[in-house]
């Protein structure tokens, strides 16, 4: 297979390490999210916060999802270890009811794979989810790191899991690429010197990622192979 343009344009062939998001660049998750959230302000007696506003607030991990919520809904503070209990269980009973993969996940993983690329998953989800997700989908040999947002002392947007990623296989960091949909990948790739892809399906809040001034952006995954 020839060099995809993009990966010749910036690594001058393949690169060292390649990093992806989990919500909203390879999963749509947001289905099953929203109704455990819902599930979670519903046992207080809230309103169900519904798919459109859970999607504005996930990116940043669990707990500031669902302090976003309690705020939306007027749920007191001092409910928070209810409802976020309330959220975990409902989320882990119901993981995949809903969520789907987006398209071409696993060819290009599978490409890249082909190419002894090493792969990690960085997410902000709590880590007790990432794996039973990735199993479901059947992708989770592709990932020689799955790390979630309390699994190093430190998650995106800082750059503590892509670095920590890139020391194990002695890569350079601006021999690595990441893949996701938000500012916190955006800017974890920036501040771990790392490149930056972003796609612009997933979770962005309306941001105009045009103006972030990625190294690419792209419509489908498929495109970092053309
Ligand atoms: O749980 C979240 O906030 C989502 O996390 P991710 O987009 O980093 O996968
Ligand atoms: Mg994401």
């Amino acid at each position: 297979m020839r060099t995809p343009k993009h990966l010749q344009r910036l690594f001058d062939g393949w690169p060292d390490l390649v990093c992806f998001d989990l919500d909203g660049t390879l999963v749509d998750s947001v289905p099953d999210i929203a109704n455990a959230v819902d599930k979670a302000l519903l046992s207080q007696g809230a309103e169900p916060a519904g798919e459109v506003n859970v999607r504005g607030w996930i990116g940043h991990g669990s707990t500031t999802l669902i302090r976003r919520a309690m705020i939306w809904a007027d749920v007191p503070e001092e409910h928070y270890e209810d409802v976020y209990s309330g959220f975990l269980k409902a989320y882990f009973e119901h993981l995949a009811d809903e969520s789907t993969l987006y398209s071409n996940v696993e060819s290009v993983l599978k490409a890249f794979k082909h190419q002894n690329v090493p792969i990690a998953l960085i997410t902000n989800k709590p880590s007790v989810f990432v794996k039973p997700l990735l199993d479901h989908f059947g992708i989770s040999s592709y990932f020689s790191w799955m790390l979630g947002g309390d699994s190093l002392d430190e998650k995106k947007p800082s750059p503590v899991p892509l670095l920590h990623c890139a020391e194990d296989v002695d890569a350079e960091p601006a021999r690595c690429l990441m893949i996701g949909d938000s500012l916190a990948d955006h800017n974890a790739a920036r501040a771990a010197g790392f490149k930056s892809a972003l796609v612009t399906y997933g979770y962005n809040h309306g941001l105009d990622l045009t103006t972030l001034e990625a190294d690419v952006l792209i419509d489908d995954l498929v495109e970092m192979l053309t």
